[in-house]
């Protein structure tokens, strides 16, 4: 096991990477609900610049952090610092989602939360809106700097869409794009808030092979190229494998570890909480298997009790009885 992967959730041992620039700083933050505590005493600290992901199996406190870090909800314990690249601290815990996305943290949902009915361009342009500094009042009246606004949010729609490669579809409902242009519109409308840290919430969910290679480009030209900090939920582990700079474990809510993808990967905790959640997924799989081998077998023996030639049902020899 290498040396600076962390196992807790608290603040172990010094870490090359602890004195970065922080862009997110979140400390004992528990969320409760009733009797579940979905959030036990977790910290973030994510660098200006980075790919961090966020792993765990089902369950495991993953949206919770996220909807915590952007105001749905609000921890009973804790504090979230979040840094903007122009200096000035704010604390996120606690404020309201809009205000935590105007400050510039955006996000996107696992269940993907779009107007179907409006166009792509629609759809992005409602997002550019929110930054644009024109009211309803001026908006109504068709005042100068309503119709600036219009022109800028326009304008601000058609280079997101063009970036994540769907200024061709423009025009079309969203509700009818396939489901990986839909994801991709999310992020566009993400981006349209114009963020420093976007937070993309199982993007690859639902998505083919070819959609899953062109969203992992894709983040990478936003980390990259528009310099975003990218906070990233996902159970495709070759995606995250490929795409973070570094990778924080979740299990029953507390961090398990933290490190970079190869070193998550060989540690104990986060190979027992996995393996844990395999088992439960083959005691399935291993469940159907045995229910449809059952149906074949019902099948075969009402075959043999039709049929006249001894030698065709009796491969299993006579008295043999099935398992
Ligand atoms: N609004 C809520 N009310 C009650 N319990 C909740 C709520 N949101 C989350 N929880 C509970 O908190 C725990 C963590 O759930 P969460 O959705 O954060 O996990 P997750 O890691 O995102 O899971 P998945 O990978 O399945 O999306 C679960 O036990 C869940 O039932």
């Amino acid at each position: 096991m290498t040396t600076d992967v962390r196992t807790d959730g608290g603040s172990a041992g010094t870490t090359a990477t602890d004195n970065g620039d922080l862009v997110l700083d979140a400390a004992g933050v528990t969320l409760r609900f009733g009797g579940v505590t979905s959030l036990n005493n977790v910290e973030l600290r994510m660098h200006r610049g980075e790919v961090l992901a966020v792993i765990g199996p089902n369950g495991a406190g993953k949206t919770s952090l996220f909807n915590s870090l952007t105001g749905a909800y609000t921890p009973q314990e804790g504090r979230i610092t979040y840094r903007p690249s122009q200096g000035g601290e704010h604390e996120l815990l606690g404020r309201k989602p809009h205000l935590v996305s105007r400050l510039g943290v955006s996000r996107t949902f696992q269940n993907i939360r779009l107007f179907g009915a409006l166009t792509a361009l629609e759809n992005v342009k409602i997002a550019a809106e929110t930054r644009l500094k024109a009211g309803p009042v001026s908006i109504m009246l068709g005042l100068p700097n309503a119709r600036k606004a219009e022109r800028d949010s326009d304008r601000k729609a058609h280079e997101v869409l063009s970036f994540v490669g769907l200024v061709d579809k423009l025009n079309e409902l969203a509700g009818s794009l396939s489901y990986g242009d839909q994801r991709r519109l999310e992020i566009a409308r993400a981006l349209a808030t114009d963020p420093q840290v976007l937070l993309l919430d199982e993007p690859a969910a639902g998505t083919n092979p070819t959609e899953k290679l062109e969203l992992e480009q894709l983040i990478r030209r936003i980390n990259r190229d528009l310099g975003v900090s990218v906070l990233l939920i996902e159970h495709d582990m070759r995606l995250v494998m490929s795409v973070a700079d570094r990778v924080m474990v979740l299990n029953f809510g507390k961090k398990i570890a933290e490190g970079t993808p190869s070193e998550v990967q060989q540690n104990p905790a986060v190979i027992e909480a996995y393996l844990g959640a395999v088992a439960e997924e083959d005691t399935a799989a291993v469940a159907e298997t045995i229910a449809a081998h059952e149906a074949a077998e019902t099948d075969a023996d009402t075959d043999d009790t039709d049929d006249t030639d001894d030698s065709a049902g009796g491969s299993d020899g006579p008295g043999k009885e099935r398992e």
